[in-house]
């Protein structure tokens, strides 16, 4: 790798303006009013492809311990957890067919995770399992989570293809009523939600999208049945087929070279283009990670998370595109004071992250043969105004002849679906097939999606109270006058690349609030006196982002360029400091968050 020029003053001004007319370009009047709900508006963008149809069963009525929302990662962790606290009867209720989440629906084509599958893999000591690829395949994945849910004996009592429609206390059995779309209303003492961030697939609003008379898909929810082949490709039936791509987020990165080898002729629409740092996948053997040796995979996520979080780690174990740029993800913590005042810490980022964005600009012109093509794919902004993308495979895929690059960025994306195709720039392309790799609605699921209403003691609807006074919780999990709910999820919690590490945190600390509630009988609930103390938390190390965020390019990371909503919004020093707050905190406080049940525990 040769070494980043750092540009001078000069080309730092020039940059900062460019960036501004970019930013300019892209941002929309509409924020994120363009985009549609799949889900709600679209039913058929959102039905299940890889199961056959819900089995038939009868309505449930009866009383679990605990049941889970969601069978992702957060979800299987927080039934393993529980099954280690001794609790015996978890049922995890789930919109899909089998367990895995966001892995049971993305399956297109070249699906893998970006974050090294050594440290993204829970539960590794304790499944004895060690992953075959630096970052693995999605099936793999998926894989895993099923392997972690049998060896936990979570199928038992789990509930697919299955919706939560309402949650509602009940006072006089100090229990929760779990209603679904499948008819159940069976009773739960604890409730945890564990929906996710990436679960509702959001279309944009784009004119005719209603008129297209060819196939249509969103790519969490990959039609092989009309493509042919696998995730691993052997598209065959797409061989004669003029198929078009909306849409080069870190999904699109990854379809979009399988797609090129397959396709007839594939026009990729892009709007905002992603920066693609190198991904060098490769097979490990166990000794590479040093897998075999008593916590081998806690010490090395450990060290990751300490590298992305701005921590110091020693020895860079993971060593890949993620560690060696961490420092660029620093400003998104107040960690950052460290290295002086605002000013100070800025003209130092602002020289760094040119240089990393004018490496990510030389790489596509190393890899991209057509100049005019090239141009196109260079982003213009700061590092991680969008989030970062890694691919050997993407930019190559523009050198062939069947593959069209189809630029929006002047149209705000594409103009107008028709029954042919799609106008862009007064263009029409007529195609066979449209597919929408256009992301998901972050962090509006579950719960906080609004769809699933949730009335606590008093009949007090959750998102009612929270839009009144702002959103209230203990550490993120708990709320006052919502006893034995615990909620999953990165508000007013701590978040970080490698999820399914804050994921393994949050379900430890969820099994360790139901143990110590069932060892003394008692309800989990806070006081608010502990919810203003957290508040107060937060707010007082609550990182400065708007200078940041207001000069990206529009994106969900600051509210399709609406910055960041008013509030502190997570723990503000970063994902290891907070795990040690909530250790500290189990082995001192947690009875304070226990409270006399009125009703002994059926
Ligand atoms: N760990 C991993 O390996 C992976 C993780 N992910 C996760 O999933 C998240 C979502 O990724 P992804 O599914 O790619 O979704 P994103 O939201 O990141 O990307 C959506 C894409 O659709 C484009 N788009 C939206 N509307 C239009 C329009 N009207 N016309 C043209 N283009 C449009 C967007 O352009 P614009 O940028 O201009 O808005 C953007 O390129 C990621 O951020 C990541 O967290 C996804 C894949 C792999």
């Amino acid at each position: 790798m040769t070494t980043p020029h750092t540009p001078d003053p000069h080309e730092l001004a020039v940059l900062r303006e460019r960036y501004r007319l970019e930013r300019e370009r892209r941002v929309r009047s509409d924020g994120a009013a363009q985009y549609r709900d799949a889900d709600a508006e679209f039913g058929y963008y959102a039905a299940d492809p890889y199961t056959e149809g819900p089995a038939d069963r009868a309505p449930l009525h009866d009383l679990v311990d605990v049941v889970v929302i969601g069978g992702g990662f957060g979800g299987i962790l927080t039934g393993a957890r529980l099954r280690q606290q001794g609790v015996a009867r978890v049922r995890i209720v789930e919109k899909g067919g089998d367990f895995g989440g966001t892995w049971y629906w993305n399956r297109y084509p070249g699906v893998h995770c970006d974050v090294e599958s050594h440290v993204y893999l829970p539960m590794l000591d304790e499944t004895g399992y060690v992953p075959e690829w630096k970052y693995a395949p999605g099936d793999e994945i998926r894989r895993h989570a099923v392997r972690i849910a049998r060896r936990f004996d979570l199928y038992a009592d789990a509930l697919f293809s299955t919706g939560v429609t309402a949650l509602t206390w009940d006072e006089a059995s100090e229990t929760w009523l779990v209603s679904t779309d499948r008819g159940d209303d069976f009773r739960a003492a604890y409730v945890v939600s564990a929906t996710g961030t990436l679960t509702d697939p959001k279309l944009p609003g784009i004119p005719g999208i209603e008129d297209f008379a060819g196939h249509t898909f969103h790519t969490s929810r990959w039609d092989y049945a009309y493509t042919g082949g696998t995730p691993e490709g052997g598209m065959t039936r797409l061989a004669d087929k003029r198929v078009g791509i909306v849409g080069t987020g870190a999904t699109g990165i990854q379809a979009i070279p399988m797609l090129a080898e397959d396709a007839g002729h594939l026009y990729v629409f892009q709007r905002t283009p992603s920066t693609v740092d190198e991904r060098a996948n490769r097979r490990t053997v166990p000794a590479d990670v040093g897998a075999g040796r008593a916590g081998w995979a806690r010490e090395r996520r450990d060290n990751f998370l300490r590298i992305v979080s701005g921590e110091s780690a020693g020895r860079d174990l993971v060593a890949d595109r993620w560690t060696t740029s961490a420092g660029l993800l620093e400003k998104l913590l107040p960690s950052f004071r460290r290295h002086g005042d605002r000013h100070t810490f800025e003209a130092a980022y602002e020289a760094a992250d040119a240089a990393k964005m004018n490496e990510l600009r030389a790489r596509v012109d190393r890899c991209v043969t057509d100049p005019e093509a090239a141009e196109k794919l260079k982003p213009w902004y700061r590092y991680a105004c969008k989030r970062p993308t890694f691919s050997d495979l993407y930019y190559p895929a523009f050198n062939r002849d069947n593959v069209t690059l189809v630029d929006t960025a002047d149209t705000h994306g594409i103009e107008r679906v028709t029954e042919d195709g799609v106008v862009v720039g007064g263009t029409a392309y007529a195609l066979d097939c449209l597919i929408f790799a256009t992301g998901f609605n972050v962090g509006t699921s579950g719960i906080h999606s609004g769809r699933l209403p949730v009335r606590g003691r008093d009949g007090v609807h959750l998102l009612d109270r929270w839009r009144r006074q702002g959103p209230r919780t203990l550490h993120g999990f708990t709320s006052n006058g919502f006893p034995n709910l615990v909620q999953l999820g990165s508000l007013q919690n701590a978040s970080s690349v490698n999820f399914t590490h804050i994921l393994d945190e949050q379900a430890v600390h969820a099994a360790a609030l139901v143990a110590a509630a069932e060892a003394d009988d008692a309800l989990v609930e806070p006081s608010p006196a502990s919810e203003d103390a957290w508040l107060a938390v937060l707010a007082e190390g609550a990182p400065d982002h708007e200078w940041f965020h207001a000069e990206c390019t529009p994106g969900y990371y600051n509210r399709e360029g609406r910055g960041r909503p008013n509030g502190p919004i997570a723990y503000p020093h970063g994902a290891v400091a907070f795990h040690r707050l909530l250790g500290e905190w189990r082995e001192k406080s947690l009875s304070e968050v226990l409270r006399s049940r009125t009703v002994p525990r059926a």
